[in-house]
């Protein structure tokens, strides 16, 4: 996607930081309502820092607009009003609904009187304190006019804005989701598995508790292919990630390395824990179906900085169980 030149390699940033926000970035992109980013520089200062194309489109030339203080972009007293209420949703530190009424100078130069209904809503910084505004104006004045009789601040509109964010809120659930989850297995994909492991390792080194990686293998999945085929071999993967749902604790965090390969991050698990849930698992499965692992077992150590470090020792015990028949757990003693 390219980089939109009205918003700041700041808002860029974040925006980018989760694949979740995808969605936003679409949301910002292609929605008709005017969205922008205002800087709270102080109680009745503030600087647009971004602006959405469609409030861009309103304003015309985005690189004049980027930057500036309220009062240098809109004419009073449409800049008195804006102004007044961007400080109150400072004070308020909370969303704030309103509707503005105002001449501006549209991007042909042209003197136009708007209508817009308005929500902010403060965003905090990591300190807590306000530092940016987020706005979302609809523009009155393009809405078909009004039927005789109806409210213009029906319930109707509430409804509609709740409805909206609601699918919005599932939409970016399922997006992240997909990012984040193995599409055959449905438990965590390879990249997200090491990322959230990388935070758990930091958080047993800082706290002194014990930590255990995991690796298993399916033993001769190739055969399963080969012999029954692909499909099978597809639901054999759904089994064993189902089984190791069944048999972990909750705050375990389990995921597909790649191919047959699955790994299970156990937070304050000593090795003689895991290896009770590791046999557990080995004897379900082959208890349950024809399926049989091979699993190595590497638990964390001072000099560990990172998860690799604990996915080379399992590996190689993995390997060992392979070497010594499969079917079997190794660890270090
Ligand atoms: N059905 C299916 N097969 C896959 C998938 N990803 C990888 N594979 C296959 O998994 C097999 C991995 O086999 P290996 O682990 O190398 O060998 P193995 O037959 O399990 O033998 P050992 O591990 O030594 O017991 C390969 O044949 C891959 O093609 C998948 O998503 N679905």
């Amino acid at each position: 996607m390219h980089q939109t030149p009205w918003m700041t390699s700041d808002i860029l940033s974040r925006l980018n930081a989760n694949a979740g926000m995808l969605l936003v970035r679409s949301l910002w992109e292609y929605c008709p309502e005017h969205m922008f980013i205002v800087r709270v520089e102080g109680p009745t200062d503030f600087v647009i820092e971004a602006m959405n194309p469609t409030r861009q489109a309103m304003l015309g030339n985005d690189t004049v607009a980027i930057g500036k203080r309220i009062e240098q972009l809109l004419p009073p007293p449409l800049c008195h009003g804006v102004i007044a209420n961007l400080s109150r949703c400072v004070e308020c530190g909370s969303p704030i609904r309103y509707e503005e009424e105002g001449g501006y100078i549209d991007r042909n130069g042209i003197y136009q009187q708007g209508h817009w209904q308005t929500l902010l809503v403060p965003i905090t910084d990591q300190e807590g304190y306000i530092s940016h505004l987020f706005g979302v104006s609809r523009d009155m004045s393009q809405l078909p006019e009004q039927p005789v009789g109806a409210n213009p601040d029906s319930k109707e509109f509430e409804r509609r804005v709740h409805e909206r964010t609601a699918e919005l809120v599932a939409a970016n659930e399922h997006l992240t989701h997909l990012a984040t989850h193995d599409s055959l297995t449905d438990i965590y994909n390879r990249r997200y598995l090491l990322e959230l492991a990388e935070q758990e390792l930091r958080r047993a080194s800082r706290y002194e508790q014990s930590l255990c990686l995991m690796m298993l293998d399916i033993d001769h999945f190739k055969e399963i292919n080969d012999t029954e085929g692909h499909l099978s071999g597809d639901e054999a993967l759904r089994r064993v990630a189902r089984t190791i749902l069944a048999t972990v604790r909750e705050c375990d965090l389990v995921g597909r390395y790649g191919g047959d390969e699955f790994i299970i991050l156990m937070p304050q698990t000593t090795a003689d824990g895991a290896r009770e849930i590791a046999e557990r698992l080995r004897r379900t499965l082959t208890q349950a179906s024809s399926l049989t692992i091979s699993i190595g077992i590497a638990s964390l150590e001072p000099t560990d900085h990172f998860v690799v470090d604990l996915i080379h020792r399992a590996d190689n015990l993995l390997l060992q169980a392979k070497r010594n028949g499969r079917n079997r757990i190794e660890y270090a003693a």
